[in-house]
């Protein structure tokens, strides 16, 4: 009996994860591993303000103009509980602002410390295609900075159920329970069902 077998789509370029993030790119590397091959660039792509959703499609639309061909992006939220979902997507400016003492001294005034991790990666196929999302979130609470201070609130931020802080954690630990590798195994599951087959630039 014949298995039910995706109809792959044969796709003439290869996909370029767009960031203008090292650290998020390094992460990328590690989670997908071989499962997706991909190439990067480096290129930090203007942002909308809205919904988590929008930001990254947008961003994605934007980036699949620059490379002309399929890419994957994605936008990154940290959302504190006790004020409805901000900074959400705007916590890089949080961050560079106010630092990782200025986020905990916004939720000086509440009790609940509550927080969640969100990843918005985004895969459009080309520049006319629209993006399909995938989302990935963690659950925690927000901290006093600990643990090394390289990448991003990572020190700041406590997935619930560990003791330690993203920072804390081995880099191994946190890209299992993390919100990107969530939504990266979505995209997985995505790129498998479809059975794209992406192939490399040629000169
Ligand atoms: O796992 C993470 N652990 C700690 N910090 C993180 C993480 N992931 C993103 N971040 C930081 C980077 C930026 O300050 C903000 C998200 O903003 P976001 O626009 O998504 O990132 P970005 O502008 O650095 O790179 P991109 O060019 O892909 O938009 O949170
Ligand atoms: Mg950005």
């Amino acid at each position: 009996m014949a298995a039910a077998r995706a109809s792959g789509l044969v796709v003439p370029r290869p996909v370029t994860f767009v960031t203008g993030n090292a650290k998020k790119l390094e992460e990328v590397r590690a989670i997908l591993g071989n499962s997706i091959p991909f190439q990067s660039l480096k290129l930090d792509l203007p942002e909308l303000q809205g919904e988590p959703e929008d930001i990254s499609k947008e961003k994605a639309r934007l980036a699949s103009v620059e490379v002309n061909g399929p890419v994957l992006v994605e936008d990154t939220c940290l959302c504190f509980n006790a004020l409805k979902g901000l900074p959400g997507p705007y916590v890089k400016w949080f961050l560079q602002k106010l630092g990782h003492e200025g986020l905990n001294n916004m939720l000086m005034a509440y009790e609940d410390k509550s927080a969640y991790a969100l990843c918005a990666f985004s895969f459009a196929l080309g520049p006319n295609a629209e993006p399909i999302t995938f989302l990935g979130r963690t659950p925690g609470k927000i901290v006093p900075p600990r643990g090394p201070n390289d990448f991003g609130w990572d020190p700041i931020f406590q997935p619930d159920g560990y003791g330690q802080t993203y920072a804390e954690m081995p880099k191994e630990e946190k890209n299992k329970i993390s919100h990107r590798s969530k939504a990266l195994d979505l995209v997985k599951s995505h790129f498998a069902d479809a059975g794209y087959t992406f192939q490399i630039d040629s000169v």
